[in-house]
């Protein structure tokens, strides 16, 4: 393979990579040290504890923010951290929408803006939503909003789309309904896609890709599915495995251990069961939260 294919493989295989990268805002470190290689076409979660560089990792691929060490790629482009790179769409819970303006001229407004601009698709997203072209942003419903938020992200066609918490303020059937309508979005197109959220019953749906990130770093990352089938619950009492335990919970008699070994095998007496992604994550945050708390 010549350099130049390695390159372009590169381009095509990752659709966001970061190396040592950092971002300090005064005095505070929104992220630093963090590591990360997110595989193109992938939904992926992205997990954290409060404060732990969620959005400064979503701002920086956003190309809002510039970094101030290390270096991040996102579809093999250096964000200049001047403005959303082409080919990416940021929504985050802040839906930037002129509540004086009408539904379509919202969509207008993307047209003008977006040289990839699909407009028969973000106005079928909108139709979709039952919301009127005609009504004015400022008298919709949050979910409705949302809806039009998402429309513009989408109409964009993205290649890479970044959702910081976007469906916080919505009840559960709305966030349902709108997820939904995300999620076949991407599934029809192969976006790759980075969702942030506390909501993990959410994530355990529609991912396929984690990233943990606790106290500014990636703590861990990769295929849900590789990481299901590398971690092992073992539930007993006596004596506990000693290969590769994550977490070690004890209540009366009996022990609860969150093992990373592939082949983990349960210790006499003991029995094996394969972790919900919930309780993998659980696991991991706790443990990142008493390794902080100990430091
Ligand atoms: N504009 C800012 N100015 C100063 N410090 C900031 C700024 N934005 C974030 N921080 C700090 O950077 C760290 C990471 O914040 P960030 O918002 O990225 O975390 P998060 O994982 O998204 O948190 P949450 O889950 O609460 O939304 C925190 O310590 C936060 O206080």
């Amino acid at each position: 393979m010549t350099p130049t294919e390695e390159s372009e493989k590169h381009v095509d295989e990752l659709a966001l990579e970061t190396r040592d990268l950092g971002k300090r805002y005064r005095r505070t470190w929104g992220l630093r040290g963090c590591d990360l290689r997110l595989p193109a076409g992938r939904v992926a979660a992205l997990v954290g504890p409060n404060g732990a560089g969620k959005s400064t990792l979503m701002a920086l691929a956003a190309g809002l923010i510039p970094a101030t060490e290390g270096r991040i790629e996102v579809l093999g482009r250096v964000p200049d951290g001047t403005g959303c790179p082409r080919g990416v769409s940021f929504l985050g819970q802040d839906k930037p929408l002129y509540k004086g303006f009408t539904v379509a001229e919202t969509l207008r407004m993307g047209r003008g803006l977006n040289p990839d601009w699909d407009g028969e698709y973000a106005t079928r997203l909108i139709e979709e939503g039952a919301i009127p072209l005609t009504a004015k942003v400022g008298t919709l419903s949050g979910g409705q909003r949302t809806r039009v938020a998402i429309a513009l992200a989408l109409g964009r066609r993205p290649r890479l789309l970044l959702l910081d918490e976007p469906l916080a303020d919505l009840d559960p059937l709305a966030r349902d309904e709108v997820m939904k309508t995300l999620m076949a979005s991407v599934a029809d197109t192969g976006t790759t896609v980075l969702l942030s959220s506390h909501i993990l019953a959410d994530l355990e749906d529609t991912c396929d890709h984690l990233v943990l990130v606790a106290g500014g770093r990636v703590a861990l990352s990769g295929d849900v599915e590789d990481l299901l089938a590398a971690h092992h619950v073992l539930i007993g009492a006596g004596d506990p495995p000693l290969e590769g335990v994550v977490e070690s919970r004890t209540t009366g008699r009996q022990s609860t251990v969150l093992v990373r070994a592939p082949g983990a095998v349960a210790p006499p007496g003991w029995r094996r069961e394969t972790p919900t992604l919930e309780e993998l994550v659980l696991s991991h945050l706790r443990v990142q939260a008493a390794q902080r708390s100990a430091a």
